[in-house]
């Protein structure tokens, strides 16, 4: 409650660097998510440790900087076979060895299988607790085909699919990618706020 009444009628950051995420978070999110969403493109630092502590970082540094409520949003790509790697760490693999060498990077192994694991981080502003939303879709990684204009997607076929993410359908990646299940939680958890908030009480009873 203390949570939507410091967010009623206020706008939240979303602070990324990267001009897909957010092209995909607005696509997913249209008008389900009660507060006004503007961007701003800072590229934050990238930290390092386990997924949950890497986004409460980025969120609490976010959150300095903007002084207001933030969200912020990590994105790990996690092979079965390396125990999870590389994870938090797949931008750097990514731009070394680009979708092709990811794949050969599992040349030796008989598990292709992955999971793409994205995490939603909320503050509603400096010295304010971190919220986190995760959502994960699982998949395998192949040789790259489709696009090239998004990250890793050329290399990630999601279980039930047998096209890449980049070869999906925006609409379809959409609707089951990692970033879509983890907005889903965000949103389900703002709009219940919402719900039990004392003016929609309020209104529900007024109606
Ligand atoms: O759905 C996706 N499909 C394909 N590739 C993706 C996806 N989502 C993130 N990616 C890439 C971007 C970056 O190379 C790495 C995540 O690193 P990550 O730190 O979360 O992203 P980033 O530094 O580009 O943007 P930000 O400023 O929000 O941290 O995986
Ligand atoms: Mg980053």
């Amino acid at each position: 409650m203390l949570l939507a009444d410091s967010l009623r009628g206020r706008s939240v950051v979303f602070v990324t660097g990267n001009a897909k995420k957010l092209e995909e978070v607005i696509q997913i999110l249209g008008d389900k998510f009660p507060y006004k969403l503007v961007s701003k493109k800072i590229d934050l630092p990238e930290y390092q440790g386990e997924p949950d502590e890497i986004s409460i970082q980025k969120c609490k540094e976010a959150a300095q900087q903007i002084d207001g409520p933030v969200i912020v949003e990590d994105t790990c790509l996690c092979f079965r076979a390396l125990g999870g790697l590389p994870g938090p760490y797949i931008k750097w693999f990514l731009d070394k060895l680009k979708p092709e060498g990811l794949y050969k990077l599992l040349t030796g192994f008989e598990d292709k299988s992955a999971w793409a694991l994205c995490t939603f981080a909320f503050s509603a502003g400096r010295d304010e607790p971190v919220q986190l939303f995760s959502g994960k879709t699982e998949g395998h990684i192949v040789e790259p085909r489709g696009p090239r204009d998004f990250g890793w997607d050329p290399c990630f076929q999601p279980d039930g699919y047998d096209k890449t993410y980049a070869e999906l359908p925006k609409e379809i990646k959409n609707s089951i990618s990692h970033r879509y299940r983890a907005l889903a939680a965000m949103s389900e958890h703002f709009s219940q706020i919402n719900n039990t908030s004392p003016q929609s009480k309020k209104k529900k009873q007024d109606d």
